[in-house]
């Protein structure tokens, strides 16, 4: 739930609410606030795939599970949680996932949304320590050269940030 200030500015009141709790809240408090504004929006959970990038290669990784994704290959990555910046949710699930230390560099160009509330966002991030391996929600992973970016079967989302690892790995 937002509010906005009689000096016009915004603020996160509070978030995590089903719409029709945050709907009730918003309107008791509307009931009783003078000069501001109390309104909800959707908020919107951000998930981040990490481009990692290693001797001119970049990690794939395959998917094992949920079944609509499962056999796809994808960049390692998950869920922002809340209160958590992109950076640490990509180094946090590329612990999880693969047991390495890495580092999130900077956002390649481009979001999709994976579905309503959920955008996806590919992060260029490097290996810190570590040899990443399939712990969790994936069943293999494979370097890449520039030459064999398309040689997996992507998720339809992940083809589109192609040319742009493609420019990171000339770039490395
Ligand atoms: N991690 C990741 N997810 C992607 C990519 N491309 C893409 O369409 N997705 C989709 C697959 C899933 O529907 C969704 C991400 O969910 P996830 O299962 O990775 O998130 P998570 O690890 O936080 O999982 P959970 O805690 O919700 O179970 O985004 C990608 O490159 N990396």
């Amino acid at each position: 739930m937002m509010r906005q200030d009689d000096n016009g500015n915004r603020f996160p009141v509070a978030g995590g609410l089903g719409r029709s709790a945050a709907e009730e809240m918003a309107a008791e408090f509307e009931a009783r606030g003078h000069k501001q504004l109390y309104w909800v929006e959707a908020e919107v959970r951000i998930v981040v795939g990490g481009a990692l990038v290693r001797d001119g290669r970049v990690l794939a990784a395959r998917r094992s599970t949920p079944a609509e994704v499962a056999g796809f290959w994808e960049f390692p990555g998950g869920k922002a949680e809340p209160g958590e910046s992109v950076e640490q949710a990509l180094e946090r699930e590329l612990a999880e996932e693969l047991g390495v230390r890495a580092r999130a560099l900077r956002q390649l160009p481009g979001s999709w949304v994976v579905r309503p509330g959920l955008e996806l966002r590919i992060w260029a991030a490097e290996l810190l320590e570590g040899e990443p391996r399939a712990l969790l929600e994936h069943s293999e992973v494979r370097w890449l050269g520039p030459a064999e970016l398309e040689s997996v079967e992507w998720l339809a989302h992940d083809r589109e940030v192609l040319p742009h690892v493609a420019e990171l790995l000339r770039a490395r």
